[in-house]
């Protein structure tokens, strides 16, 4: 028996958000056939995990919807996993999907904005959550590198929890692109769903910088679901020894996926 994979997202007061986990989970649920997949949430949003944890029996891994591992990540959750742990069944909480590469996807959903590749004359502005946690931060950093070295262009970050006053860091990212020549700005959502966080942010640039291209959230984006898929093996293969028979599945199930991938 497969482990039952429990996808978790952050949750939203914001309705398209459940709609966009939800679509993530049946892209998973296509691509996974045989195993158990299901949704939950931090908060705001319903199943909790931890409901949702009390009804799985078996084994289950984690997966979190999250990008970077922050406060939900490292404290949030594995004390919602701690507190479910049962005897004789493994509850497995894998990397956050941030961990598998992700620029491409932002690329992608730049261009279906209308940002071409050879376009240089627009500015991206790469825009994030923000954490209290700086390694997530640094994260969200390393993610705008990326995202510029395949497009070959500047690319700034703002934290939709850390604009500032007045907005003006995204203020300063916008006069730091226009410096470096950009006529235009384009608005790179790193976040799994519209929410309120990114209304935020689009919100102050309507302020700032009208006319601005916002690009969609990564959502149901098939790297998602690959990052889903990666995770929930790495994590199901690390399980304990003792169950030999699923282990073989897994392994198998694993190589498949990695020459699929
Ligand atoms: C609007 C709001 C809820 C409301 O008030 O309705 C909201 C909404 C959302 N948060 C999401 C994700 C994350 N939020 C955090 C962290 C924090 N989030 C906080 C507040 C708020 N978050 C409210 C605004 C209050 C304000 O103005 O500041 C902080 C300040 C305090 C707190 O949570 O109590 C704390 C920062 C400091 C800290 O770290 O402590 C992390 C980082 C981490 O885990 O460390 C991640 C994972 C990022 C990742 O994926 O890496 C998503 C899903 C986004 C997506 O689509 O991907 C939504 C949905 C949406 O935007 O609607
Ligand atoms: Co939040």
């Amino acid at each position: 028996m497969l482990p039952t994979l429990l996808l978790v997202a952050h949750g939203s007061r914001d309705a398209r958000f459940p709609a966009t986990a939800g679509r993530v989970r049946d892209a998973v649920a296509d691509a996974l056939p045989g195993a158990d997949v299901r949704l939950s949430y931090l908060d705001l949003n319903e199943p909790l995990v931890g409901d949702t944890l009390d009804e799985v029996t078996g084994d289950c891994v984690v997966v979190p919807l999250l990008f970077a591992a922050g406060y939900h990540q490292k404290v949030d959750l594995p004390a919602i996993v701690a507190a479910h742990e049962r005897p004789g069944r493994a509850i497995m909480q894998a990397d956050v999907i941030g961990e598998f590469p992700l620029a491409s996807a932002l690329a992608d959903r730049l261009r279906e904005a209308g940002v071409n590749a050879a376009d240089g004359r627009t500015g991206i502005v790469l825009s994030a959550v923000g954490s209290s946690d700086p390694s997530a931060d640094q994260h969200v950093r390393r993610r705008a590198i990326e995202l510029s070295t395949l497009l070959n262009r500047p690319v700034e970050v703002v934290f939709a929890t850390k604009l500032g006053p007045r907005e003006h860091r995204l203020r300063s990212a916008i006069r730091r692109l226009r410096a470096a020549g950009a006529q235009r700005i384009a608005v790179s959502p790193y976040f799994l769903s519209a929410g309120l966080l990114t209304e935020r942010v689009e919100a102050a640039l309507d302020d700032h910088a009208p006319g601005s291209l916002v690009a969609g959230p990564l959502g149901a984006h098939r790297d998602i679901v690959d990052a889903v898929c990666h995770h929930y093996w790495a994590a199901a293969s690390a399980d304990r020894p003792t169950v030999q028979e699923s282990a073989t599945t897994v392994s198998v199930n694993a190589a498949t996926f990695v020459a699929r991938a």
